[in-house]
């Protein structure tokens, strides 16, 4: 441990005790030294006692800075582990981070071009166009075409800053872990894995260009995406070079309506977006906040939209992905022991549900929802609800399908805020629907023998020789088959043979010695007796002697 990961775990334990974080452990879960290590090493008191916990986590997640506030923000989405008012006030955590030095950009610019700027560009502005969390955004003009670029560098030592924070996280995560017990709800170790997973792909520009190449490639000449071109050439880990883009930010709903946009087109294309990353191509951009999202300035009545920051994709199984749609599907159907079948047959909760009462507890959550009508009905707040209620019945929830619940809230919340009267269904139905009859039935059948065609293809020439060794080992297999029953017959004949002559015996034993008490001459006891030990064993004898066949 170095000394600044010290200073900073002392920083990290200060905010945390200055926002009064460790009264959310119970007083029976304290180690018996807690109080005195915390007023010997940490001279702070709670200063925010008026607000409630789920308040202080998120000022202290703000003060913890970039990090935190990522960890924040996903994890209030986590709605399997977290009650509203805490999934709340981290949803409202916002991450406004001041630029920083110019030089230093230029620096970190060159050293991975391996040349000056001026190589490849000219007119570089040393005024930042963004700044975030992450990285920092520069402008200039691509040498080679004359064609206006963006520079996205990562902020100096910003890998070192995350990883110090997540060896923390981690270890705090841990603690708690002991602290708490098995049996808590939280899992917080498993969130910070899942969140290390996330953050570390945002740290490299290089995947980020290869994700931002593939999801423009899959909506070339699209209606509703465009992804800026990226020059993978001038693209490595902590510098990525795209094409410069002028969209309208999302948020500007004023510029917007100024341009007279379509929003009843934008808000349906959103949606069309959404179902056709993640059941056409699974590949969804994973985190489409406000920041991220442009609309095309030309032909506001056909507009669509421009998407940013590729760092954080998404793809679901093959299985998963079916599931999900069987479950819209379900849902729309009003089809609750179908929905409560899913989950169990998805694997998502246990295969030991008591399905019955899960049953009853889905329709708790879904009936209410169709008493409203149906353009204010939420996808995301469905499947949200269906996890949180499949949390009583210990649901395994896979990151991958959280960070498909919380893009489909996105995008939701964006598609009501462009045209409340969006109705989601009228718009998803039809897509799902397709796609669900794609998956199952004679056209899927059909799809799946084609896809592997080329296989059988390969496979062909090989037939022959196949069938042959194939017959041969079938005829060997067929004479041991035979071998195997004439043993068992001629076993079941000796069996029966040493039985009847074994029961015969016991019946002259048992004469015998019945004529031997009972009457005056003793020969025919004798005789009974001696004819019952012969055959006996006789019997005894011809007894099979090996059950292997
Ligand atoms: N190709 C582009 N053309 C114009 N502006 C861009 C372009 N790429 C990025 N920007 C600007 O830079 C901002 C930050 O970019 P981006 O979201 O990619 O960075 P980030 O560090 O990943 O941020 P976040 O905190 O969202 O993860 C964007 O919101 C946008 O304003």
């Amino acid at each position: 441990m170095t000394t600044a990961s010290i200073r900073r775990g002392y920083h990290v334990i200060k905010t945390i005790l200055h926002f009064g974080l460790d009264d959310l452990i119970p007083k029976h879960k304290k180690p018996w030294y807690f109080a005195i290590v915390r007023n010997s090493l940490f001279w702070v008191r709670n200063k925010h006692k008026t607000k409630s916990p789920a308040e202080r986590l998120k000022l202290a997640m703000q003060d913890l800075g970039p990090v935190y506030i990522k960890l924040g923000q996903m994890l209030s989405t986590r709605r399997d582990l977290l009650d509203d008012e805490w999934a709340y006030q981290l949803a409202m955590l916002q991450d406004r981070v001041p630029p920083f030095d110019s030089a230093l950009a230029r620096e970190a610019i060159e050293a991975e071009l391996g040349a000056p700027i001026a190589t490849y560009f000219d007119d570089f502005n040393d005024t930042p166009l963004a700044s975030a969390s992450i990285s920092q955004v520069h402008t200039a003009t691509l040498k080679s075409n004359g064609k206006a670029v963006v520079l996205k560098v990562l902020r100096p030592n910003v890998e070192q800053q995350i990883l110090a924070d997540l060896q923390l996280m981690t270890q705090t995560a841990n603690l708690l872990e002991t602290l708490l017990g098995d049996g808590n709800r939280l899992r917080p170790a498993e969130v910070i894995e899942d969140y290390r997973t996330t953050i570390l792909g945002e740290l490299n520009l290089k995947l980020e260009a290869l994700n931002a190449i593939k999801l423009r490639n899959n909506f070339l000449g699209s209606n509703s995406l465009y992804v800026p071109f990226v020059y993978e050439e001038h693209s490595y880990q902590r510098l990525m070079v795209m094409e410069r883009i002028y969209g309208i930010p999302v948020s500007d709903t004023e510029a917007l309506r100024a341009q007279g946009t379509n929003f009843k087109l934008l808000a349906e294309r959103g949606v069309e977006l959404f179902f056709t990353q993640v059941f056409r191509d699974n590949f969804f951009h994973a985190d489409m906040h406000p920041g991220n999202i442009f609309i095309s300035r030309e032909h506001p009545d056909d507009p669509f939209y421009i998407g940013l920051d590729c760092g954080i994709m998404g793809t679901l199984t093959e299985v998963d992905k079916r599931y999900l749609a069987e479950n819209f599907l379900a849902f729309f159907n009003r089809d609750y022991h179908r929905i409560a079948q899913l989950y169990i047959e998805s694997g998502w909760v246990s295969e030991h549900t008591d399905i019955i009462a899960f049953e009853q507890a889905v329709k708790v959550v879904c009936e209410p929802m169709f008493n409203k009508p149906l353009d204010e009905i939420s996808f995301g707040h469905v499947l949200l609800e269906l996890f949180r209620t499949a949390r009583h019945f210990d649901i395994v929830v896979q990151p991958q399908l959280v960070l498909l619940e919380k893009t489909l809230l996105y995008i939701e919340g964006l598609g009501r805020q462009l045209y409340p009267q969006l109705d989601l269904w009228q718009t998803a139905k039809p897509f799902l629907e397709n796609w669900m009859s794609e998956q199952v039935g004679p056209k899927a059948m059909f799809n799946k023998v084609k896809s592997n065609a080329p296989f059988w293809a390969d496979k062909l020439p090989e037939f022959p020789e196949l069938i042959y060794d194939n017959l041969k080992l079938g005829r060997k297999l067929l004479g041991t088959q035979q071998q195997m029953l004439d043993k068992y017959l001629r076993y079941q004949q000796k069996s029966h043979k040493s039985n009847y002559l074994l029961i015969t015996s016991a019946v002259l034993l048992i004469c015998g010695t019945i004529l031997f008490t009972q009457i005056v001459t003793l020969w025919p006891a004798y005789t009974c007796i001696g004819a019952g030990i012969l055959i006996w064993a006789i019997g005894w004898r011809s007894r099979p002697k090996n059950r292997k066949f």
